[in-house]
């Protein structure tokens, strides 16, 4: 029997494997750090600060702690309780920007309640040479400017995942980013610009989305809506980013099941984009190496060593 005709030739998707080349950085991150243990003792040194109880927090910061412990860092997590005043979390954080062990420091988010509403006056209590997350202002400010910043991990990751598939110049190319948050969307769309794509900055309240997504030769889906990003969202070829990490009820998985899905609905963008990077196994890994990194290169720097070469 003949197959139906099909209205458009379907495009080979490849999966871009985000484990895979998280275990590439992780391993140039373990020899540039053992390279710095051998010939000065230093050991890299991370903090990460948890306050409240929220359980997918728990598990990203346990993650990151045995990341950090399996290169050999120094890691230690401070837990704090919910009920944790501002003053007390700075009084933390300034405690650990004395500390000469720990060389960079995460407050992880979303912080509990009112502290929430503290959020950049704690951001901008961390030492900025130290400040593994770049948000610190400086550190904005820097990579708005094209110096040397301390680059957001998840914005880090993401572009190095690009940069596998496209190469590192991107000129010519459209890029949409869609997601304004000052974590992923605002900094992707800097590292973006600086490697010299054309780049739309889209959101919820962006007038007919899908029309503007579809001008996207690499696409960037960061809104933390469970596959909001359609099929016929994306331009065929496109190459798909896919930041979103949203668990979300699985009935087929029992009654109480549940299954990681991103920003982007993936089955339909299969067939259309020329690469996609899947929910999990895409920018998830990659942001917890580009966190190893950003600790090793803030040691080598309070070392006095210039930043080591890392795999990017
Ligand atoms: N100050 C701060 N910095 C952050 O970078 C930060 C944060 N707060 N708050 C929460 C988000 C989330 N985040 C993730 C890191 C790794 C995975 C990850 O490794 N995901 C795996 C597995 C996911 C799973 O199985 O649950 C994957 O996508 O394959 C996911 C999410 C960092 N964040």
């Amino acid at each position: 029997m003949a197959s139906a005709p099909s209205s458009s030739a379907e495009i080979p998707t490849q999966r871009i494997d985000g484990r895979a080349v998280a275990e590439a950085v992780v391993a140039a991150v373990g020899a540039a750090s053992a390279r710095l243990t051998a010939e000065t003792g230093i050991r890299p040194g991370l903090a990460v600060v948890l306050v409240g109880e929220d359980p997918a927090s728990q598990v990203y910061v346990g993650a990151k702690g045995k990341r950090a412990t399996a290169l050999g860092f120094h890691s230690v997590q401070h837990t704090l309780p919910a009920s944790t005043s501002e003053i007390e979390l700075i009084a933390l954080v300034e405690a650990l920007n004395r500390d000469p062990e720990i060389h960079g420091i995460l407050v992880q988010f979303p912080l509990p309640g009112r502290l929430d509403e503290a959020r950049a006056r704690v951001i901008e209590a961390i030492a900025p040479e130290k400040d593994v997350d770049g948000l610190h202002p400086l550190n904005v400010g820097r990579l708005a400017a094209g110096g040397e910043a301390m680059v957001p991990c998840t914005p880090a990751g993401a572009m190095l995942l690009i940069r596998r598939v496209l190469g590192p110049d991107l000129s010519g190319r459209e890029a949409v980013v869609v997601g304004r948050s000052n974590l992923v969307g605002k900094p992707i769309a800097q590292l973006l610009l600086q490697a010299q794509a054309t780049v739309t900055i889209a959101h919820s309240r962006t007038a007919d989305l899908p029309a503007v997504t579809r001008r996207a030769d690499i696409l960037v889906a960061a809104t933390g809506r469970p596959e909001m990003v359609r099929g016929d969202w994306i331009k065929p070829g496109a190459v798909v980013i896919d930041v979103g990490i949203n668990r979300v009820a699985a009935p087929e998985k029992g009654p109480d099941g549940t299954r990681l899905c991103g920003d982007v609905a993936t089955a339909e963008a299969t067939g259309r984009a020329a690469a996609i990077t899947p929910v999990p196994g895409g920018v998830g890994p990659m942001t917890i190496a580009m966190l190893m990194a950003n600790t090793v290169k803030a040691a080598y720097r309070a070392a006095g060593w210039p930043a080591p070469p890392l795999g990017e």
